[in-house]
């Protein structure tokens, strides 16, 4: 059987995607990281699957490149959305379930903004000080560290060494973020992803947990970060009301790469 994919990308960040709504794809963790793998597969930071939810437009499922279902991706929300418009199964503006509770979406189409996509994430919550930077969920558990020269740092090495400590055994790990105050509302970021166990090009929960550290530790009167990452330059948008983030939003580049088929049969 032969199954169709598209290969999206969100400022780097790079997913396949399957619209699953009639239950071609079963997700088996040998198969998705197979497909995942960048010598022997297609290759990618995740797999997605779009699939049919009763109140939404559709359900995002998001899997890591190692294989298991995973909690919230940003950019993968981001480049789903586009996913989304392309097959059909939503207009500009749309609403989609994922692990983490109801996202709204939109494909930009005017100004400077024509062609991005907008994502509004869920709340991000249990902000912690932990092992010399911060924890925050945001959809997905990360780890901010805010750093002199992100340039400098060895994301790979660090990022693996903080990734596995045992205090953040409790969310399975957590995904690690170096963070560069590059000026008052503007970062750069470079992320160490759990499940992809490296370093990837943009995380978008990553972007979004940097910004609100930042927001709450450096600069408390900004209400949006240019988030400068190693592919490209995302935004995060967002209210704070009484100490809580409200109408949080992720907003950077995404488009198709490519479209294609492939038997399950031969991973
Ligand atoms: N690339 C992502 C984050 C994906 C999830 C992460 N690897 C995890 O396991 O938590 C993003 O753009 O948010």
């Amino acid at each position: 059987m032969q199954i169709e994919f598209g290969k999206y990308e969100g400022a780097g960040n790079d997913f396949v995607i399957i619209d699953n709504r009639e239950r071609v794809f079963e997700p088996r963790p040998a198969l998705v990281a197979a497909l995942c793998d960048r010598r022997f597969g297609i290759g990618a930071d995740g797999l997605m699957l779009l699939e049919e939810e009763c109140g939404a437009d559709f359900r995002m499922r998001y899997f890591n490149s190692d294989g298991p279902e995973a909690t919230m991706c940003g950019n993968g929300g981001r480049c789903m959305a586009l996913f989304a418009r392309h097959a059909g199964a939503a207009g500009e503006r749309m609403a989609f379930a994922a692990v983490d509770g109801l996202h709204r979406a939109e494909v930009l189409a005017c100004g400077d903004d024509a062609g991005r996509i907008a994502l509004g994430m869920t709340e991000p919550h249990g902000f912690a000080e932990a092992e010399e930077g911060y924890f925050v969920d945001t959809g997905s558990p990360h780890y901010v560290r805010f750093v002199e020269d992100v340039e400098r740092v060895d994301v790979r090495g660090e990022g693996r060494r903080v990734r596995n400590l045992p205090a953040f055994a409790g969310t399975g790990g957590v995904n690690v973020n170096f963070v560069e105050v590059a000026g008052e509302g503007t970062l750069k970021v470079r992320t160490y992803e759990r499940g992809v166990e490296d370093e990837t090009l943009a995380c978008g929960t990553g972007s979004v947990a940097a910004a609100v550290v930042a927001s709450r530790v450096r600069f408390p009167q900004v209400r949006s970060i240019d988030v400068q990452v190693r592919g490209g330059l995302l935004n995060v948008a967002f209210d704070v009301v009484g100490g809580r983030f409200s109408d949080v939003r992720l907003t950077g580049p995404a488009r198709r790469v490519y479209s294609g088929v492939f038997r399950p049969e031969n991973f």
